[in-house]
């Protein structure tokens, strides 16, 4: 949509903005200043300044720059980027009461996506939705999935056999699979799922819409009160859609889930047992009905796509890195043996794994400015003011890549997670998935899936980079796609099974877990 479009719905509201910004600053005088930053302009503030490709890295110069704590304002918002993980902590951990909310984007409550816990603002019924996942994917509770996630895998690990330059078809299929799996008890079909369909189309939409630049409505939220005729406003449109999509999207499954338990059959669930106790314990309300059947759709937002695109970093890091896969492959021989799957219980044996498991996170944080924070209230930090309804941004990368902590941070090394004797360090908190009360609630069982993908791709195939026509390896090109999940660009590796007997061995044994 061209800038022009929205002209005449932005001149009178800049007007609006330009009085109260004189107003507000009249009042602050008194107040501390804002944490430092770029310097804001008149009226747009930093509007110019803000990046809309890899941001996480210019905020993290910013933060070389500023200090850890750096502040900007766009048209009268006020934004904060937390660039070390000591100012995570004194932020996100001590003072969570007040940086637990999350910003107001109009567009999500426009098409519908507000019933997501991500989107939630810090209010009871984002409490009680996040204690029924709690409840599901604390780490004794994901236990009953083990079984589930390794079937999966192990057809993502039949997938990589028949077509392996199709890796990240199979990495989405197998993320889906098991969540959908885990949450409805529902086994996807290979190709053209409905219910995988309608996830896929739905969170598409939503990525498109929060980003910056995406709907004028974003930055200038009373637009929502002008009809869709009026120029700038298709928004109202492609909401209307959204909102049917995610009806067909939330109720399909339920009804799924549903039906099975009334023909007594179906597998174990998440959604069902939320229901069975829905039923049994609060007489099947129906409020409470509704809440389950938002917290399940909301669970495939929040895995799909992050495990997928985990999991992309993953192969990209061994393609580049042929001594990790080795030292890896020797490590599950010795301790599963060579030709047999991994399990769950070798975990605690294979601590180079677990390392690169780490490392995987560090390297490309995949969600690197997290979920954005907003504040409840104000206040001060080291002398400097953050206003009530700051949005918050932890740039993850930026901690990730501090070379105080993490020497030589763009190298892909799993031996900074290892302790001299090779076993595990200390250093078990995996910035990736957030801070606070916000910290993803699906931690524990990502971490299950992702670990054992990699133990069991590895115990199976060899990665390096892929050779062309005259033998050259291709290199691999390390780029990332902007977004509030950052996906690896497409690059190509060879994925090939170690030994001639795999895949054959593979068909055969791969269902017995
Ligand atoms: C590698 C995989 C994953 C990564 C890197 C990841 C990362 C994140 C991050 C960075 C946040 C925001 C934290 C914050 O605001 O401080 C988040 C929130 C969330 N994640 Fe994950 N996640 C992953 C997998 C999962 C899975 C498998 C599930 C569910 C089964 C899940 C469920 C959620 C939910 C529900 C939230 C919102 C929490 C809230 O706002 O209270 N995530 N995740």
């Amino acid at each position: 949509m061209a800038a022009c479009d929205y002209f005449p719905a932005v001149l009178l509201p800049l007007v609006f903005l330009a009085i109260t910004g004189l107003l507000k600053r009249w009042k602050t005088t008194s107040q501390p200043p804002y944490p430092p930053g770029p310097k804001p302009r008149f009226l747009m503030g930093n509007f110019h300044d803000i990046p809309t490709e890899t941001p996480w890295i210019t905020y993290a110069e910013w933060g070389n720059r500023y200090g850890d704590v750096v502040h900007a304002q766009v048209l009268g918002n006020h934004i904060v980027v937390v660039n070390s993980v000591n100012a995570a902590m004194e932020l996100f951990e001590k003072r969570s009461r007040i940086y637990s909310d999350r910003p107001t984007i109009p567009m999500v409550p426009l098409m519908g996506w507000d019933f997501v816990l991500g989107f939630m603002p810090h209010t009871d019924k984002w409490r009680q939705s996040r204690r029924m996942f709690h409840q599901h994917l604390r780490p004794d509770a994901i236990v009953a999935y083990h079984p589930v996630q390794l079937r999966k895998i192990h057809d993502l690990l039949r997938g990589l056999v028949s077509t392996p330059e199709d890796f990240v078809e199979h990495t989405k299929t197998m993320a889906a699979a098991i969540i959908m799996a885990t949450v409805y008890g529902y086994d996807i079909k290979p190709k053209e799922d409905r219910f995988v369909y309608l996830a896929e189309e739905g969170v598409k939409r939503l990525t498109e819409s929060v980003l910056p630049g995406g709907f004028a409505v974003n930055t200038l939220p009373f637009l929502r009160h002008f009809p869709s005729w009026f120029p700038g406003c298709g928004f109202h449109r492609f909401a209307r859609d959204t909102f049917e999509l995610l009806d067909e999207m939330k109720n399909a499954p339920f009804d799924f889930v549903r039906q099975n338990m009334r023909d007594g059959v179906g597998k174990l669930s998440i959604l069902g047992e939320l229901l069975e106790n829905n039923d049994s314990t609060q007489g099947g309300s129906k409020e409470r009905e509704d809440m389950i059947k938002n917290v399940a759709a909301g669970a495939y937002v929040a895995a799909a796509d992050t495990t997928a695109a985990t999991l992309v970093v993953f192969i990209m890091a061994m393609a580049l890195n042929p001594e990790v896969v080795r030292k890896a492959q020797d490590e599950i021989d010795a301790v599963v043996g060579f030709g047999c799957l991994p399990k769950f219980e070798h975990r605690s044996a294979l601590p180079y794994s677990d390392a690169i498991f780490r490392e995987v996170l560090r390297w490309k944080p995949i969600v690197p400015l997290a979920i954005p924070h907003a504040t409840s209230g104000d206040d001060i930090y080291e002398g400097y003011f953050i206003p009530k309804g700051t949005t918050v941004l932890a740039n993850m990368w930026a901690m990730a890549h501090n070379e105080s902590m993490y020497p030589n941070s763009d190298k892909f090394n799993p031996e900074r997670f290892l302790n001299a004797d090779g076993q595990l360090n200390a250093d078990d908190h995996i910035l990736g998935f957030g801070f606070g009360r916000r910290i993803c609630v699906g931690r524990h069982a990502a971490n299950a899936s992702i670990w054992a993908a990699i133990v069991s791709i590895l115990s199976v195939f060899d990665i390096a980079k892929a050779k062309d026509e005259t033998g050259k390896e291709i290199e691999v090109e390390v780029g990332f796609t902007d977004g509030l999940v950052s996906h690896p660009k497409p690059f190509k590796c060879a994925i090939t099974p170690r030994s001639p007997d795999v895949p054959g061995q593979l068909m055969e044994n791969l269902t017995v877990v």
